[in-house]
C-alpha cells in the first residue's frame, strides 16, 4: 500500500519533505500540494518532477479524495485551521511543530481527533527519532543512571533573521526542548522561570539573546535549558541528564578529527537540517509505516503537541514577568494513553 499525501505549505521543509518522501524514503508518495504562493507549489511539482495537482488552497487539496495524508508544512499561525479541517474529513494528518500557537488550538485538534475516535494526527517533534536522544532514553528508562535528578541542555543556533523575536526563541527553538525532555524522563513539567544574561552584541533589537530557562518537574527534576541564536561558531545541540548514579549526555555530531597547524579540530555542524537529516527520515518513514502496518501514526501525539503549547505559553509569560510561571495541563484523555509511544 502506497500512503498518497497532499502537502500544504511548499516552503523550506515543506520541500525536503517531499524531497526525502519522493526520492528517500518507501511507501509515500506526493499527489497534490498547494501553497498561498501558488508560483511556489507550481515551482516544486517541476523541481521534484511530481505527479500531483496543485490546488488552490488547503480546503480543496483535503476534498480530493486521492490524498490520504496531508503533510501540514505552512506557517504556524496557519497549521491549526488546516489540521481541523483535515482530520474532520477523516485524514491522516503529519504536522509540523507547533501543533496550534495556542493551548486552545491545541485542545480543539485533540478534541476533533477524538471525535473521530482514532488517532490521525503526528506533530514533527523529529528528536524522539535522533539516535542520540534514543539512546539517551533507553539510558534512562532502563533505571542505568538511577533517577533523574537534573539535566543541562543547550539549542544554539549560529544566527537568526531580523524578524525572529525574544518569544520566538520559546516558540520556535527551546519547543523542541520542550518536547524531548519531559519525554526522556517520563514526567510532566510543574514551572519555569527564564534569566536574561548579557545580551551578545550581535543580537538586534527585538531579540535578548542569550535566554536560560530553569523548569521544573512534578518530581522536581530541574532542567536549565540554555537557547543561544547568535552563538556564532556553529549549530550546537547539547543535553546531559545526571542521575543518581551517573550521567548520560548526547553523542557530539561525528566527524574526522584533523590534525594541522598545530591544532587537533573536528568540525561543527552549521544548520539544523543536517543535524537532524537522519531523524526526519527516520520520523517519516515511521509515519509511512505505522499507519500502513497498524492503522495509526505511533509518533508525538496530538497531546504532545497540547503539552508543547501550554509549556511554550508559560516559558512566554516567564520571559514577560521574570516570575516562575506555573505550567498547568488538563488531565491527559485515556485515548491518548492507549499504549507507550514507540520510536525506533
Ligand atoms: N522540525 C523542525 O526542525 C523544523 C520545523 N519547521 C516548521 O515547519 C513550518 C514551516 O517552516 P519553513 O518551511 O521553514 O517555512 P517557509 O516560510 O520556508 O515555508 C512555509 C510555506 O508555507 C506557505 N504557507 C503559509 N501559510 C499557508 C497556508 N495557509 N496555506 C498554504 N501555504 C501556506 C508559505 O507561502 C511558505 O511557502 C513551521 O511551522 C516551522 O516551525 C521549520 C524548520 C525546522
Ligand atoms: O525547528 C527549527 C527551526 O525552526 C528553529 O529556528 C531552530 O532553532 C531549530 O533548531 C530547528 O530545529
Amino acid at each position: 500500500m502506497t500512503l498518497r499525501f497532499g502537502v500544504v505549505g511548499t516552503g523550506a521543509i515543506g520541500r525536503e519533505h517531499i524531497d526525502r518522501i519522493t526520492n528517500k524514503l518507501s511507501g509515500g508518495k506526493i499527489v497534490a500540494v498547494t501553497d498561498v504562493n501558488q508560483e511556489s507549489a507550481k515551482q516544486t511539482v517541476e523541481i521534484y518532477q511530481l505527479d500531483a495537482v496543485v490546488y488552490p488552497d488547503d480546503k480543496a487539496l483535503i476534498a480530493d479524495e486521492n490524498v490520504d495524508v496531508v503533510l501540514v508544512t505552512s506557517w504556524g499561525p496557519a497549521h491549526e485551521a488546516t489540521v481541523v479541517a483535515a482530520v474532520e474529513a477523516g485524514k491522516y494528518v503529519f504536522c509540523e511543530k507547533p501543533l496550534a500557537t495556542t493551548a486552545e488550538g491545541c485542545m480543539r485538534i485533540v478534541e476533533a481527533e477524538m471525535k473521530q475516535g482514532k488517532k490521525l494526527v503526528q506533530v514533527g517533534f523529529m528528536r524522539r527519532y535522533d539516535s542520540g536522544y534514543v539512546q539517551l532514553k533507553q539510558v534512562i528508562d532502563n533505571n542505568e543512571i538511577g533517577a533523574p535528578l537534573m539535566i543541562r541542555a543547550a539549542h544554539r543556533n549560529p544566527i537568526v533573521g531580523e524578524n525572529y523575536t525574544t518569544d520566538m526563541a520559546v516558540t520556535d527553538t527551546l519547543i523542541h526542548e520542550i518536547d524531548a525532555l519531559h519525554w526522556l524522563v517520563n514526567d510532566d513539567y510543574k514551572s519555569v522561570q527564564v534569566v536574561f544574561p548579557r545580551k551578545t552584541k550581535y543580537s538586534h533589537d527585538k531579540l535578548q539573546d542569550p535566554q536560560l530557562f530553569t523548569i521544573e518537574t512534578n518530581s522536581g527534576i530541574v532542567m536549565s535549558v540554555e537557547v543561544f541564536v547568535n552563538c556564532k561558531y556553529g549549530y550546537d545541540i547539547q543535553c546531559e541528564v545526571i542521575g543518581e548514579e551517573g550521567i548520560v549526555k548526547l553523542p557530539e555530531f561525528s566527524s574526522v578529527v584533523m590534525r594541522k597547524d598545530e591544532k587537533l579540530s573536528t568540525g561543527i555542524l552549521n544548520d539544523w537540517k543536517y543535524r537532524f537529516m537522519d531523524a526526519y527520515n527516520v520520523e517519516i518513514q515511521d509515519f509511512i509505516d505505522s499507519i500502513t502496518k497498524k492503522g495509526e501514526p505511533e509518533g508525538p501525539t496530538s497531546w504532545d503537541g497540547y503539552i508543547a503549547a501550554v509549556t511554550s505559553d508559560a516559558c512566554v509569560k516567564a520571559q514577560q514577568t521574570g516570575e516562575k510561571e506555573a505550567i498547568t495541563l488538563q488531565e491527559r484523555p485515556a485515548f491518548y494513553n492507549e499504549k507507550e509511544l514507540q520510536t525506533v
